[in-house]
């Protein structure tokens, strides 16, 4: 069906839809998307309809719900920020119609399209920005303005943005934050900076609070952009600016790591091994992007290095097969919660639903580095462990799915460690099994769900170890998890057009 029968046909199936703007030009929202008709004879002056100041455009097409920023009327002239397919971008446009002025059915005819565009997002959100020049290939500055920028202006978001100017300034901003006059940090940077911002709400006495009331959301300028991958699936700046615009607010599990006599909070991971070094020891070659994790990773794993240590884990599910239930059934669990609702506390929902509620952060469930591990606990052997790697999101950079069955809201991190001392050909292909999406699967990898476990190094006097991809001090350490302490801003799926756009 062409567009003009397709809007004939949405004006008979729901008149509150249609807004008519000349004889034979319309507006209509059909049940995914904004159907625009404008007939050539009745824009030969320009003076009914423009798109990007352009007055000559007529024709006939369709912008999906996803793509609709904003809306609004003033006085007589109907406005329309979407985004708009520019290659492998999506850029801001704006349609500009004649309307009569102030016009009710016309402001009715908005609310119903912004309705439709946002469902449950929260639109025009205040976002606190903070860009790092420094991260990745150095291009954030850039990206915040050709693209973050007038896609977020466009659809009417309140921006304040700051460019980070040492490592350390993510935190003293998060901690400082004035809570109440936003509702989302954005970061633009790789993996680091969000880091330092939940690592700046855990300092600040109402921590609790901040985690919830403040949703992190990230845009991938970094040379580590996991975050992005996991909430607005996908590793490009303009695609993710739109997913968080559209997005809502999850509640996301955080990671409470003790070493020495401090406490890090952590949202993505925990390595030491081989995945550290592969991380840590190839700064120098931070102008390769995300290249440097692979050669970094593929050096080492032919080089068979084992890393000795002591690991002790809670365990929550045992074995893959009843991981992947727990999986499936998590994920179809979510999938009829979103058909319900998804519901928008002011403060992120979950506010400790079945937990008492702490000002701070929560008490350690079991105790820090410092005292003994509990006896319940599993010891694994791992004298020639050649990889730990712990995670709490299933991508740990754009294209590395280590976590298959790793879930944001479950509670429950997923461990992963792999012999060092692996046949180069084995370690080849499981390498390989990385970007296929078959790691999960391969028997040279074992894969705990647990919900915390203590790192002591053996016969080792130095090292790295990786937390969300910053270096820590090389001692003991011991993580759990905490449900949904943090939230996130993630891709709302339910708006028509999401899927399709990333
Ligand atoms: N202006 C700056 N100059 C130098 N470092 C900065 C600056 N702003 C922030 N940083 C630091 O840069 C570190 C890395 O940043 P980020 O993760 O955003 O980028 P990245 O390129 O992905 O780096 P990495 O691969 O190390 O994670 C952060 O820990 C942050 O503290």
């Amino acid at each position: 069906m062409d567009l003009a029968a397709k809007a004939r046909n949405g004006i008979q199936q729901a008149d509150g839809n249609l807004l008519q703007i000349g004889t034979s030009s319309w507006l209509v929202i059909s049940s995914s998307e904004l159907l625009v008709c404008v007939d050539k004879s009745e824009n030969r002056d320009g003076r009914k309809f423009c798109i990007n100041g352009n007055r000559k455009t007529t024709g006939s097409w369709s912008i999906p719900f996803y793509n609709i920023l904003w809306a609004e009327l003033l006085q007589s002239e109907l406005i329309i920020q979407y985004a708009a397919p520019s290659g492998q971008d999506v850029t801001a446009n704006v349609l500009k119609f004649s309307v009569q002025p102030n016009c009710q059915s016309v402001k009715e005819w908005i609310t119903k399209l912004l309705d439709c565009s946002y469902r449950d997002s929260q639109p025009r959100k205040r976002a606190k920005i903070l860009v790092n020049p420094h991260s990745g290939r150095k291009k954030a500055r850039g990206m915040f303005s050709k693209f973050i920028e007038p896609l977020l202006r466009a659809a009417g978001c309140i921006i304040d943005m700051v460019e980070t100017t040492h490592a350390g300034e993510g935190i003293s901003i998060a901690e400082k934050l004035d809570i109440d006059a936003f509702d989302t940090i954005i970061v633009c940077s790789g993996d680091g900076l969000a880091h330092e911002v939940f690592n700046g709400f855990g300092k600040r006495p109402d921590a609790n609070r901040a985690l919830k009331k403040i949703a992190v959301a990230h845009i991938p300028c970094g040379s580590g952009n996991g975050l992005s991958r996991n909430l607005n699936h996908t590793g490009n700046v303009s695609k993710a600016t739109l997913a968080i615009i559209k997005g809502v607010r999850k509640p996301m599990d955080l990671v409470l790591v003790t070493q020495g006599d401090r406490i890090t909070l952590s949202y993505l991971s925990q390595a030491t091994g081989m995945a550290a070094e592969s991380d840590l020891a190839t700064e120098y070659l931070r102008w390769m992007g995300e290249t440097r994790f692979v050669l970094g990773f593929l050096t080492r794993i032919l080089a068979k290095k084992v890393y000795p240590a002591e690991i002790s884990v809670k365990i929550a599910i045992e074995g893959k097969s009843l991981i992947m239930e727990h999986y499936e059934n998590e994920i179809e669990k979510q999938a009829s919660e979103n058909m319900c609702s998804n519901s928008q506390h002011p403060l992120g929902c979950d506010l400790a639903k079945d937990e008492p509620y702490h000002p701070g952060l929560p008490p350690l469930k079991y105790g820090t580095i410092n005292d003994v591990a509990p006896e319940d606990w599993v010891v694994v052997p791992c004298d020639n462990l050649g990889t730990l790697y712990c995670g709490n999101l299933a991508y740990m950079s754009t294209d590395a799915k280590f976590f298959r069955p790793a879930l944001h809201n479950d509670g429950m991190m997923d461990l992963i460690l792999i012999d060092g001392n692996l046949r180069r050909c084995s370690a080849l292909q499981l390498f390989g099994a990385m970007t296929d999406d078959t790691f999960f699967d391969s028997p040279l990898i074992q894969y705990h769900k647990i919900r915390a476990f203590r790192w002591t190094p053996k016969n080792q006097d130095s090292g790295y170890i990786s937390i969300d991809g910053e270096s820590v001090p090389f001692e003991p350490f011991q993580a759990e998890v905490h449900k949904g302490l943090g939230t996130v801003i993630m891709i709302n799926r339910q708006i028509p057009g999401a899927l399709t756009s990333i």
